[in-house]
């Protein structure tokens, strides 16, 4: 464990020279399964569409879902004398995820905290990003062991949270939120995810009941609160391993902001 992170260390002054990442940006929330990985991968995607050199970093280490969102091989990961290559997508998003390091990608990674933390230095300081002007961090559900390792490690520039109205009404969404405030980290926006469904007829169903976005101003200050459908193209694009195909324009919106956040390390 201890050579991971000294070799980590040995080898950030000679990858300072090639990366150069201007924001990054963190994909989190408060439980699981709410779309928060589908809503990074096509915030990256949607950035480098925009034309941003675009990173995504999967800190679910024990329950990575990017590559297959993205339709990107096990082992797909190669190594250099300076570091590791990331992945590419076909819309040029660079991609780093344990599940691009297994050989295939079922195989479980049962590993304890420390270990977490080490995998996401290494993700962060051994990797040959190049110049990025955003680095996506998808970070696992709740306000685990990766999400401290990443808020330590990382110099995070803001946040995303990813929620929908059942976990809105809960108190999960308020921690993680709470936990961005306590380290200092901007929220950017904050996304109701599976808000409603549109029926053939057009009209609106509260499929999980009605948004809560509201009841949480007083945590959200001025980040913009924005609502996206349930969309079955979505689910079955991303189960084919085609997210980039789907453009929305809510993500697009988040997108344009943070191209218009100042980079702190321009
Ligand atoms: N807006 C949406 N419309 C329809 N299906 C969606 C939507 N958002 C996400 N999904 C589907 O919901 C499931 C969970 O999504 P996803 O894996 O992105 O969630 P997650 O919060 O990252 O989960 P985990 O806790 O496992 O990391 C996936 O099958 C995904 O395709």
């Amino acid at each position: 464990m201890k050579s991971i992170t000294r070799r980590a260390d040995v080898r950030l002054p000679q990858l300072k020279q090639f990366n150069q990442v201007g924001q990054v940006i963190l994909v989190m929330s408060g439980k699981g399964g709410v779309g928060k990985s589908s809503i990074a991968a096509l915030l990256a995607a949607s950035l480098s569409r925009q034309g941003a050199k675009t990173g995504l970093l999967d800190a679910d280490i024990t329950g990575p879902s990017i590559p297959k969102l993205f339709g990107l091989p096990p082992g797909g990961l190669r190594g250099g004398e300076l570091g590791m290559l990331p992945a590419v997508t076909p819309g040029g998003v660079r991609v780093v995820s344990t599940n691009l390091l297994l050989k295939e990608a079922d195989l479980p990674t049962v590993w304890r905290g420390p270990l977490i933390a080490a995998t996401i230095r290494q993700f962060w300081g051994d990797t040959i990003w190049g110049k990025l002007d955003t680095l996506i961090v998808d970070l696992p559900p709740g306000t685990s062991d990766a999400a401290i390792a990443v808020l330590n490690y990382l110099p995070v520039s803001g946040a995303v949270v990813v929620t929908t109205p059942q976990e809105l009404a809960g108190l999960v969404v308020r921690k993680a939120l709470k936990l961005l405030q306590n380290k200092e980290v901007p929220l950017l926006a904050l996304v109701e995810n599976m808000s409603y469904f549109t029926d053939s007829q057009g009209a609106k169903i509260e499929v999980f009941g009605p948004s809560h976005l509201d009841d949480l101003a007083d945590l959200t200050g001025s980040a913009p609160r924005i609502q996206i459908p349930i969309l079955p193209a979505l689910s079955q694009a991303a189960d084919a391993g085609a997210v980039e195909t789907i453009h929305l324009p809510e993500i697009d919106r988040i997108a344009a902001l943070l191209r218009s956040t100042p980079s702190p390390n321009p």
